[in-house]
């Protein structure tokens, strides 16, 4: 991977990335487990959002923070990332992270069901990654309709991994006729949506 990001952020996203691989192959659990996103989805994600300039970013699905590491970092000091999970012990471990990253004075963590958090919300988003259960994320989109930026990326990751479950977003995407989308076939499969 070449990236312009510190060696010293590179060096921490590895170790995050490698401790959540080891605690995924011994915990049984689903819900336990951290399923962080694979490194070259995370390098798309914030290409996206370091050339389109992408500054008030919403996260469904916080687990320990390795993506929102990588979107606080493509965000920059004048972004702010806001990002839910329902685990409140992920959130203790993302707030360790971002605080290890020198970055937690530009995210917000927000614990609760995504949904429920999300019918709270203002915005206005230049920039949504849906990583969290993808049954909701419909349900999630719609609420987050009103609040996004006319010029506005929505990314949701798993379309390749989990076809029947994210089928509902995707048709909840493929009807809104000002949006362009595309999946790339890059980690689990990345959907893009992108409304100019
Ligand atoms: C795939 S992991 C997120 C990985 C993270 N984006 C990363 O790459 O570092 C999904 C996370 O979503 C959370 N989650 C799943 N369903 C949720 C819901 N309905 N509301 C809130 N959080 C949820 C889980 O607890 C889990 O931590």
């Amino acid at each position: 991977m070449q990236t312009s990001m510190p060696q010293e952020l590179q060096l921490l996203l590895r170790h995050i990335y490698e401790e959540g691989q080891q605690h995924d192959a011994r915990t049984q659990e689903r819900r336990e487990k951290m399923l962080l996103l694979e490194p070259e989805t995370a390098q798309v994600l914030s290409l996206l959002i370091r050339s389109s300039k992408r500054k008030r970013i919403l996260e469904v699905g916080t687990s320990a923070g390795y993506s929102t590491i990588w979107l606080a970092w493509a965000a920059g000091e004048q972004g702010h990332i806001l990002s839910i999970d329902r685990e409140a012990q992920k959130h203790m471990l993302a707030d360790a992270h971002l605080r290890q990253a020198g970055l937690r004075e530009q995210v917000t963590l927000l614990c609760g069901d995504a949904t429920e958090v999300i019918r709270d919300l203002e915005g206005p988003f230049d920039f949504v990654f849906f990583d969290a259960d993808r049954f909701s994320a419909p349900a999630q989109l719609s609420l987050l309709l009103p609040h996004l930026e006319r010029d506005v990326m929505l990314c949701a990751d798993n379309v390749l991994s989990h076809p029947e479950e994210i089928a509902g977003y995707l048709q909840a995407i493929a009807a809104l006729s000002d949006f362009e989308h595309l999946v790339l076939p890059v980690g689990k499969g990345l959907s893009i949506a992108y409304r100019t």
